[in-house]
C-alpha cells in the first residue's frame, strides 16, 4: 500500500469520515502478517482495499506489483459461513467449483485439505454436527483448497474458545509453511497477533496509519508464554494504549 487514504462520503452526521490516512505497508510474499489497532481505525477497510472490494481515495494498492482495480482471483477473503446442506467435504469442494477443476480432482483436493486440517474423520459430517471451532477450520480448508496467493482474514478467532483458537492457529501456521500463501489477519487479540505474525502491524487510532511494525523474533515455543513473549505483549499493549488514550483526550477536548 502506497500512501493510501480512504475517505467515505458524508452519510452520517459529522460529515465525511476518513478511515485511513497515508498508509504505507509492504507485505512480503508468503508472509503471515497480523494487524492490530483501536476499534474503528480502519483495519477492515484496509483488507477491503487489498481485496479490491473498494478503491482508495488516494494512493495505490498493489498485489504482486500490479495495481488492484477489482477483486483479484488469487486474493481470497475468508468467509466463515458453511452451506448447512453440504457435508464438510462438500463445503470444501465448493471452494473449487467454477474453477474448471474436474469433479474427481475437486474431491481429491478437498479430501487432502480436510486431512491437512486434521478433519479427515469429519468429512461426512454436516455443519450442525460440528463444533464452532471445527466449522471454522472447514471454512479455512475451503479457502486454502483453491490455493489462494493471498488470504485475508478479519477476526478469524472471534467467538472461539481457547482450544479451538489454538487449533486454528496451528492450521494457519501449517498453511503458510506448506502452501506458501501470504496471509493477512486482523485481530483484536494481542496474544493471537504475536503468536501468529512474523510481523505485527500496529495501527494508530482513526484515521488509521501504520504506527509501528513489530518484528516478532521468537521461536514457536517462546510464542506460547515466557518472559520474551511478555515483553512483546507489553510493547504492543503500550503502543495501543497510547492510541486509545489519545482518542479519549480528543473526545474530551471536542466535547
Ligand atoms: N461503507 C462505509 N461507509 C461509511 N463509513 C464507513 C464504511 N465502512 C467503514 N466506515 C467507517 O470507517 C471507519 C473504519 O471502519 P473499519 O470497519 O475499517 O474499522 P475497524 O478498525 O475494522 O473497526 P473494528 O475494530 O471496530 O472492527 C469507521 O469509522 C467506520 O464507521
Amino acid at each position: 500500500m502506497r500512501d493510501v487514504t480512504m475517505a467515505f462520503p458524508a452519510g452520517e452526521p459529522g460529515g465525511p469520515r476518513t478511515a485511513l490516512c497515508g498508509v504505507d505497508l509492504d507485505v512480503r510474499a508468503g508472509e503471515l502478517l497480523t494487524l492490530v489497532g483501536p476499534s474503528g481505525c480502519g483495519k477492515s477497510t484496509l483488507l477491503d482495499l487489498v481485496a479490491g472490494l473498494a478503491r482508495p481515495t488516494r494512493g495505490e494498492v498493489l498485489v504482486g506489483g500490479v495495481p488492484v482495480v477489482a477483486p483479484h482471483p488469487a486474493v481470497v477473503v475468508q468467509q466463515y459461513d458453511l452451506f448447512p446442506w453440504r457435508t464438510a467435504q462438500g463445503n470444501v469442494e465448493f471452494g473449487l467449483e467454477g474453477t474448471g477443476v474436474p469433479r474427481p480432482e475437486r474431491m481429491r483436493r478437498a479430501r487432502e485439505h480436510l486431512a491437512l486440517a486434521g478433519l479427515s474423520g469429519h468429512a461426512d459430517r454436516y455443519p450442525h454436527e460440528l463444533s464452532a471451532g471445527l466449522r471454522r477450520r472447514v471454512a479455512l480448508a475451503r479457502s486454502l483448497a483453491s490455493g489462494p496467493g493471498v488470504l485475508l482474514m478479519d477476526e478469524p478467532f472471534a467467538g472461539l474458545d481457547a482450544p479451538a483458537r489454538a487449533s486454528l492457529r496451528d492450521d494457519l501456521v501449517r498453511a503458510r509453511e506448506r502452501i506458501g500463501t501470504t496471509i493477512m489477519i486482523v485481530t483484536h487479540g494481542i496474544d493471537e497477533a504475536l503468536r501468529l505474525g512474523r510481523r505485527v502491524a500496529v495501527m494508530t487510532r482513526a484515521p488509521g496509519r501504520i504506527k509501528e511494525i513489530v518484528e516478532v523474533r521468537l521461536d514457536a515455543r517462546d510464542r506460547r508464554a515466557g518472559p520474551a513473549f511478555g515483553a512483546y505483549r507489553r510493547h504492543v499493549w503500550t503502543l495501543l494504549r497510547g492510541e486509545v488514550t489519545r482518542e479519549r483526550e480528543a473526545a474530551t477536548i471536542h466535547g
